[in-house]
């Protein structure tokens, strides 16, 4: 596939002035003296997005995207690194920009059909069409100062979509049109797409991104944390709005990260509190990063320090970061017997067909007698694990179902 914008290393600093009159004395100083400090917005980027490609961008305010879109069209050169791009580009990236407030709706198509490089005639041929979609009756040969935002998203996005870009990009603007407006939007949006458009979309809604888009970029802090399949990427960046946790992101999935354990000592030792009767060593699991439907192995080991525990039972239980449980079965309501004389043991707990959705989860252990009433050691969030999947579906857990037309 043909890369359609290429950005290397890209770093964009703004100069930030205490007072506006810093940046007066800044210019006339004859000494060169600096009355500014530095913002470094966007720090060390590169990606490159392939033609036809539907790339949602994602991050919090502040995070660097409107920066990102500005140097892609050219609104804002880099300080340093280079961004190349090879199309023509139609950008809706803040309402209103481009239009001139006097002129009636129809002459600002007009004027930005012409800052386009189209001629009068090619913006008259594309005028109905135009109208048509923006939808605004009237008003359409009324000052744009007057109009609502609404009215303002529904003409730029009209102009937008109708001169036939190679790159579209869409700055969150369809989130202030109505839903009939919006549901026009992402059908004229999948057209051009299916026509080979190069589409950059910038979108709080992380649902959008995974069905709008094949490919995402999460910045954070001014970088690319991560980048990759859509859904991939909107669900680590969605658990980190939830949960504020960061995984690290393994584009391999099935690679083998070293995995937490509790501890490892080598040998049996019978700890000195003799009010210690077991205790959980060790909890590991096969892999850190899964799929929905993969295999789930957890590995207890365990000591035992009596020479004998009646009705031992191990306990493995899944919960949310937010302490959401999730499930947890043990060994005594399954009937299984766990070896529970003294000694080191080991465990294996397998769910060989893991039915959560995306998501980041952790896992407790414990170990109790007496059909779980009394506690002998209990291990709270010992280890984690997360999901990233392909959009298969949404919500915590995938159940099996079907579905039936009636009438
Ligand atoms: N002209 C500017 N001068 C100084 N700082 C700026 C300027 N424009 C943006 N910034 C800063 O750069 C950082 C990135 O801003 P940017 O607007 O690109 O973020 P964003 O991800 O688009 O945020 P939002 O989702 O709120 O639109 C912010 O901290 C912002 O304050």
């Amino acid at each position: 596939m043909v890369d359609i914008i290429e950005i290397k290393d890209v770093v964009k600093s703004y100069k930030l002035y205490d007072k506006p009159l810093d940046r007066l004395k800044e210019a006339i100083s004859p000494t060169h003296k600096m009355y500014h400090k530095e913002f470094i917005a966007l720090n060390g980027i590169s990606f490159n997005v392939e033609k036809g490609d539907a790339l949602g961008i994602l991050g919090k305010n502040g995070s660097g995207k409107s920066t990102l879109l500005k140097l892609i069209t050219g609104v804002l050169s880099p300080s340093s690194g280079s961004i190349q791009v090879k199309g023509k580009i139609s950008a809706i990236l803040e309402l209103g920009a481009g239009f001139n407030p006097e002129y009636s709706g129809k002459e600002n198509v007009y004027l930005n059909g012409l800052m386009m490089g189209f001629t009068r005639e090619e913006i008259d041929n594309k005028m109905n069409n135009i109208i048509e979609f923006a939808d605004i009756g009237e008003f359409i040969e009324q000052p744009v100062k007057i109009y609502s935002s609404g009215m303002f998203a529904r003409l730029a996005f009209a102009v937008s979509i109708n001169v036939e870009p190679e790159i579209l990009i869409v700055d969150e603007a369809l989130a202030v049109g109505d839903v009939r407006f919006q549901t026009k939007c992402i059908d004229k949006m999948k057209e051009l797409k299916s026509k080979g458009t190069t589409i950059l979309f910038v979108s709080h809604a992380t649902e959008q991104v995974k069905r709008f888009c094949n490919k995402a970029v999460w910045l954070k802090d001014g970088v690319v944390q991560a980048s990759g399949e859509s859904s991939e990427i909107a669900d680590l960046y969605e658990d980190f709005m939830k949960y504020n946790t960061e995984h690290t992101v393994n584009t391999d999935i099935s690679t083998k990260l070293d995995l937490p354990e509790i501890s490892q000592s080598a040998d049996f030792v019978k700890p000195s509190n003799p009010e210690t009767v077991a205790s959980i060593t060790k909890v590991k699991l096969n892999k850190n990063s899964f799929r929905t439907f993969d295999e789930l192995e957890v590995e207890v080991e365990y000591e035992v320090y009596d020479d004998l525990i009646d009705d031992l039972l191990l306990g493995v239980a899944i919960y949310t970061p937010d302490r959401k449980y999730i499930f947890g079965p043990n060994t005594h309501l399954e009937k299984i017997d766990i070896p529970n004389r003294l000694g080191r043991h080991r465990m294996k707990y397998i769910i060989s067909s893991l039915p959560l959705l995306s998501g980041t989860f952790c896992i407790d252990v414990g170990l109790f007698n007496n059909e779980g009433i009394v506690c002998l050691h209990y291990k709270e969030n010992v280890v984690d694990f997360n999901i990233t999947n392909k959009y298969i579906s949404e919500g915590l857990v995938y159940m099996k179902h079907r579905w039936e037309v009636l009438e």
